[in-house]
């Protein structure tokens, strides 16, 4: 068995086994699905299987054989394939637990499946309270995960190996994530990453897939993305709050001008590397930053790239609240959830009454960043550091 154990840990690690049990990051976040005397409804069996992404540790495999046998008994009844050969390990493995629920009826089969996510998440390790959003369409790849409850609807950056970079597949899906949480039932939406990471900015290698039109046209493409992607924020109607739990780089912070709330864990720095990097601000930053800690202070993060500590950011009013990193998640899910409580009309009529009268200017400083960095991501200068970051990378 313990070569069993050993094969189906690997698979657990390379997301070879089928859903529900393709889980390769877990951030953490602990669920309250529903109460054990509740039954369990197809959309909370659904936030369950959303929320298995989430674990923020490998379950073991003992129980992940049982999370596969109660998802299949849930979704297709009792076992109906024939018995994997005995050198077939993994696949007996989940036959094996999947037959032995013999007729269980496949309600109580998504009963004891959400309950066991439940405990599951539970034992996580911190305190934040959220169930995936059932009827939102998820997004593209495990990079992004949207959840919803009390509330709350959280958007989490899910690569934490690569800090959190984004990919223009992550740009899209915040983008539709967005457009879903500005229109659901949630009071107020939160953008967030899991690992020791906030955000580590715009994905380098983004820069390495040059489509038939030549650089131009991924300059070209890019700097539209870049301006579609920012108007999302401009333009969002509910309170938006950032919850900083670690360092952020380049975009992640430039947009948090956009935010209605910045909370940061004290682990967190804001850094804008752009000069280093030759390119320029964007996210309304060149606006946002100067207006809120003043010309010079801007200039220092924009133009020489000095990276804040979030002592520093709370000063320059970028961030709103810094809390101690060891009960970050905990003191920010407990005020958030007061928060979410308001009347949600309310808060959404007084934070547009609060940005309305900025929005067009927003538009327009973003439009005009947007076309200087289409410039600047042809220029040598900016080449050059791409190049310099992925042979480091590539450690050539
Ligand atoms: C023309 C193209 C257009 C494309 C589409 C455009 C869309 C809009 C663009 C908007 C413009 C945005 C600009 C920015 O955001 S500029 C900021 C860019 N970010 C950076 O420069 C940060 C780079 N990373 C780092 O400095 C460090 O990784 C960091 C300090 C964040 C963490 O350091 P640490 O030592 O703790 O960790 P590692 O360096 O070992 O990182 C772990 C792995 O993660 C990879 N990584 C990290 N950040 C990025 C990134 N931004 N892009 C790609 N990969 C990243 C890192 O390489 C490691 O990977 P490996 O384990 O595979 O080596």
């Amino acid at each position: 068995m313990a070569g069993v154990a050993g094969r189906l840990g690997r698979l657990w690690c390379s997301g070879a086994l089928s859903s529900p049990l393709q889980v390769t990051r877990f951030p953490a976040l602990q669920l309250h699905l529903c109460g054990p005397a509740m039954r369990a409804s197809q959309k909370d069996f659904e936030n369950a299987t959303n929320q298995v992404k989430l674990l923020k540790k490998d379950p073991g495999n003992e129980v992940k054989l049982k999370l596969y046998a109660l998802y299949k008994q849930a979704t297709e009844g009792p076992c109906n394939v024939p018995k994997p050969g005995v050198l077939d390990f993994i696949n007996k493995a989940k036959w094996d637990a999947w037959n032995a629920l013999g007729s269980l009826p496949k309600e109580t089969a998504r009963h004891n499946y959400v309950d066991l996510v439940a405990s599951l998440s539970a034992s996580s390790e911190s305190s934040i309270q959220v169930t995936p959003a059932a009827d939102r369409k998820q997004p593209g790849s495990d990079a992004l995960v949207v959840t919803s409850q009390d509330g709350i609807t959280t958007i989490t950056l899910n690569r934490p190996d690569k800090k959190n970079a984004l990919t223009t597949q992550m740009y899209h899906d915040i983008m539709l994530a967005l457009e879903a949480a500005g229109k659901d039932d949630s009071a107020i939406t939160v953008l967030t990453g899991n690992g020791d990471h906030y955000c580590s900015g715009n994905d380098l290698t983004n820069f390495t897939d040059i489509p038939p039109g030549g650089v131009e046209e991924k300059a070209r493409s890019g700097a539209v993305l870049l301006r579609d992607f920012v108007d999302c924020f401009i333009d969002f109607p509910k309170p938006l709050v950032a919850v900083v739990n670690g360092p952020a780089v380049g975009i992640s912070v430039t947009i948090l001008g956009l935010f209605d709330i910045v909370y940061a864990t004290d682990r967190a720095t804001f850094h804008t590397p752009f000069s280093h990097l030759g390119q320029s601000p964007e996210g309304c930053s060149s606006y946002t930053f100067p207006k809120m800690m003043g010309p010079s202070k801007a200039t220092e993060m924009l133009v020489f790239g000095k990276k804040l500590t979030a002592r520093e950011a709370c000063t320059q009013g970028l961030v709103t609240e810094v809390f101690p990193d060891s009960t970050f998640q905990k003191e920010v899910w407990v005020r958030l959830k007061a928060y979410s409580k308001l009347p949600p009309n309310a808060m959404r009529i007084s934070k547009q009454v609060i940005r309305n009268t900025e929005k067009e200017k927003l538009h327009a400083v973003n439009a005009e960043e947007s076309n200087i960095l289409r410039e600047r991501w042809l220029s040598d200068e900016c080449m050059n550091a791409v190049v310099s970051f992925l042979s480091k990378k590539a450690k050539l």
